[in-house]
C-alpha cells in the first residue's frame, strides 16, 4: 500500500489487515503517521512494517517491494494510493508543480505497479492490483488542470494493465473516491462555501471519510471480484451521477 501515514492508505491498510491481510506500508514524510499505522496494524494481530520513499523516484519501487516481500513473505495485493494535489490556477501553473504532480501520481503509480506486477509473476499464483484513482478521472476542476489527467492517467493504467496482466492471474481495478475529507484537501475545504457546495453534490448527503474507501479496496482485493479485473468503482455518495 503507497501513501499510507494517513488519509485513504491508511484506513484501507488497516481495513485489510480488519480482513486478515499482513500489510506493508509506503510513505513520504509522515514518520509518525506512519508508524501509528503499523502499530494499529499490529493491534489487530497482523504483521506491519512501514517502509519510507518517494514514489516519484523509479527506484522507490523496486525498493519497496523486496523490502515489503523480505518483511511478509510475499506480495498477493498491491495498492497505488500515494498522491498529491497542489491546488493552483491553470493559466500560472508553475512548471515545477506540474512536473510534480505527474512523477508522483503517475509515473509512480507506473513504476510502482511494473514491480509488484514483476513479483507476482515471479511467484506464479496471480494477485490483485487496485489503484486509487479519482472521480477527476471523468470530470474537470478548475484548480486542478495538472491533477485531473494523472487521475485519468492511473485509471487508464489499470485498464491496460488488465490486459497485459490477465494471462497471469493477475487482476487490476481501480476506485474513483469522490472527496473525501483528508490532508489533501483540509486547506481547500477550509472555505466553507467550497466545502458546503461539495456536500450539497451528494445524494447520500455527506463528504466521505477515509474508511469509506476501505471497504470497495478490500472487495477488489478479495477473491469476492475473482472475475472482476479492468473494472473502475466510483465511491462518491452518488456526487457523479448527481446532474439535476
Ligand atoms: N481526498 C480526496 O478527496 C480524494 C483523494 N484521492 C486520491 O487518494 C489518494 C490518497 O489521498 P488522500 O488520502 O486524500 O491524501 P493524504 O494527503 O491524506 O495522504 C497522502 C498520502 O500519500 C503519501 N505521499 C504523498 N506524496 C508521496 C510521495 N512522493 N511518495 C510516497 N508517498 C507519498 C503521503 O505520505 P506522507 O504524509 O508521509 O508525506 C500520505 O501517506 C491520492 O492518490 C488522491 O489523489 C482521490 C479522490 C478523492
Ligand atoms: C483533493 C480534492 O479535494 C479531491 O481530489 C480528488 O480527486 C477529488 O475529485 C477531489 O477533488
Amino acid at each position: 500500500m503507497t501513501g499510507a501515514s494517513t488519509g485513504i492508505g491508511r484506513a484501507a491498510a488497516i481495513g485489510a489487515a480488519q480482513h486478515g491481510a499482513d500489510v506493508a506500508i509506503n510513505y513520504h514524510s509522515d514518520d509518525a503517521g506512519a508508524a501509528s499505522c503499523v502499530a494499529e496494524i499490529k493491534a489487530l494481530g497482523r504483521l506491519a512494517v512501514a517502509i519510507k520513499g518517494d514514489v516519484a523516484d523509479p527506484a522507490t519501487a523496486t525498493d519497496f517491494v523486496t523490502r515489503a516481500c523480505d518483511a511478509l513473505g510475499k506480495v498477493d495485493v498491491f495498492v497505488n494510493n500515494a498522491g498529491i494535489c497542489p491546488f493552483h490556477a491553470f493559466l500560472d501553473m508553475p512548471a515545477e508543480t506540474l512536473e510534480r504532480t505527474m512523477r508522483v501520481n503517475l509515473h509512480g503509480a507506473y513504476y510502482m505497479v511494473q514491480a509488484a506486477a514483476n513479483r507476482m509473476v515471479a511467484q506464479g499464483h496471480g494477485g490483485s492490483i487496485i489503484a486509487v484513482s479519482s472521480i477527476s478521472a471523468l470530470v474537470g476542476g478548475e484548480y486542478q488542470t495538472h491533477y485531473t489527467p494523472t487521475k485519468a492517467g492511473v485509471h487508464s493504467l489499470m485498464q491496460s494493465a488488465a490486459i497485459a496482466l490477465g494471462r497471469h492471474g493477475i487482476r487490476c481495478n481501480s476506485v474513483l473516491p469522490g472527496t473525501i475529507l483528508t490532508e489533501i484537501n483540509k486547506d481547500d475545504l477550509a472555505d466553507e462555501g467550497k466545502r458546503t457546495r461539495m456536500a450539497a453534490r451528494v445524494p447520500l448527503g455527506r463528504l466521505g471519510a477515509p474508511e469509506d474507501l476501505a471497504g470497495p479496496i478490500v472487495f477488489l482485493a478479495s477473491d469476492l471480484a475473482r472475475y472482476v479485473t479492468g473494472a473502475a468503482l466510483l465511491v462518491d455518495g452518488g456526487a457523479f451521477v448527481n446532474l439535476q
